[in-house]
Order: structure tokens, then sequence, then C-alpha cells
């Protein structure tokens, strides 16, 4: 994926200058950077949900070029009455909701992926955070994405729960899958990316994450969690 001069303006508001990097296909890419910075901004950009300015361009060699998109976790309200399981399939823009008695092998995947066959009766508004995310990481990975993009998806999980998802995304990535993801936690990053992002009112790193982590350290940023003292290589 490149992104040629990417720039978002809302209402005069410059929410992202314009920025240009290139993503590679089968990559684990992190976004980091401040709150407020415009990483949601750019992510929605991407995925084609905010209008942008410059170019984004995919070259898809093998896949179909299909991208699944995990919205930033948001509280749904607990009135709200459609359960787990319909709120899954109006994510499925191959199967209209009333086809429930049908059963859709693509739908049955993404919940077996991501283990909330026991949810699928409970009301959205009741779940836990961490069960939320991976009922919004299922909707993600509804049409076999040849690439995700993740809006902090270990937010709110336990360390169990993290996992998961980590062991999720990294057969994704195994199988030819390209993922972004925006994520605070440096160790997560560390370990799982191949490189990062540093978007402060812009683009202004992309590197492997080790070298963007000393280039932070170097500066002195105020966003430099206080509490890492090293990275070790990614391998
Ligand atoms: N539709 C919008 N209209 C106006 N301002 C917006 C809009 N969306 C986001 N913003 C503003 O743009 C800035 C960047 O927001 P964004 O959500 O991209 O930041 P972020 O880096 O993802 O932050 P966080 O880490 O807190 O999630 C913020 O100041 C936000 O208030």
């Amino acid at each position: 994926m490149l992104l040629d001069k990417v720039a978002v303006v809302v209402q005069n508001n410059p929410l992202l200058t314009p920025s240009s990097a290139t993503f590679f296909g089968g990559g684990w890419h992190g976004i980091a950077g401040p709150n407020g910075g415009g990483k949601s901004t750019l992510l929605k950009a991407i995925a084609g949900l905010l209008n942008h300015r410059g170019n984004i361009s995919l070259q898809w060699p093998k896949g179909k070029g299909e991208v699944g998109y995990m919205p930033q976790l948001s509280p749904f309200d607990a009135s709200l009455p459609i359960t787990v399981s319909d709120f899954i399939r109006l994510h499925s823009d191959k199967q209209p909701v009333w086809q429930r008695y049908k059963t859709d092998p693509k739908i049955e995947a993404a919940i077996e992926k991501v283990s909330i066959q026991a949810l699928l009766k409970k009301r959205i508004g009741t779940l836990s955070t961490g069960e939320r995310q991976r009922v919004l990481l299922a909707c993600a990975l509804l049409n076999e994405p040849d690439m995700l993009l993740l809006d902090e998806p270990m937010a709110g999980v336990d360390k169990q729960g993290r996992e998961q998802i980590i062991q999720l995304l990294q057969d994704f990535k195994n199988s030819g899958g390209t993922l972004i993801m925006i994520e605070h936690d440096w160790q997560i990053i560390q370990d799982c990316c191949d490189s990062l992002a540093w978007i402060d009112g812009g683009l202004k790193d992309h590197n492997a994450p080790s070298v963007v982590f000393e280039q932070l350290k170097s500066a002195h940023l105020s966003a430099f969690p206080s509490n890492v003292t090293e990275l070790k290589h990614v391998s």
C-alpha cells in the first residue's frame, strides 16, 4: 500500500498533514503516536470512511483485494435489542439478517476464529470490553480480507485474551495477510510489528520499531513511555 501525500482536512481543520509511506504486503505494520495525533483518522482514510487528499494505492498481487476494518472500541447501548449473532450478520453483506436460519460458512468461520460461540445469543450491549473486541474482530474477518485495519484491537482485553488475539493475527499474517494496527503497547509493537509509523499530526517517522523507539528516546518526546527503557530487536 502506497500513501502519497495523504492528508485529511475536516471543516478547514487539518487532522492529518500530507503523509507519504509504503506498507509492504504480508507485513504487520504498527501505528502509534500521542492521543489525538491522527492515528484513527489515517486508518479511517485508508478504509475509505473519511475523505482524504493525496493518493492511497493498493496492489494485490494475489488476493481479491478485500479489506477488513475493526473500529476503535465504543460502548453499545445495553438496551439495544440486538444479539451478537444479529450484529455479526448485519455486518455480512453476503446474507440478509432475516436469513438467520441459513448458515453461512464464512460467518461460522469468523465466529469460530475468535471463539465467541458462547456469546451469540447475548445482547450486544451486555458484553464485557474483551468480548466486544472479539465480536468486532469477527466482523472485520467476515469477508476473508487480504488486509486488516485494526484500531487498538487489544484495548481492554485481558492478558489471556491478548495472547489469543495476537495468535489469531499471527496466523492471519502467516497465511499471507497484511495488517495495519494502531497500538499503544510498546511491548506488543516490539513483539509483533515489522514496521512502525509514528503519527503526530502527520507521519513523523516510519521505520523498524526499534529505530523509531531510539529516535523518540533521543528526541525526548513527551509521548515517550517512561516505563520502557529498551526495545529488543524484532525478529
Ligand atoms: N470528524 C471529525 N471532525 C473534526 N475533528 C475530528 C474528527 N475526527 C477526529 N477529529 C479530531 O482529530 C484529531 C485526531 O483524532 P484521531 O481520533 O485521529 O486521533 P488518535 O491519534 O486516533 O487519538 P487516540 O489515541 O486518542 O485514539 C483529534 O483532535 C480529534 O478530536
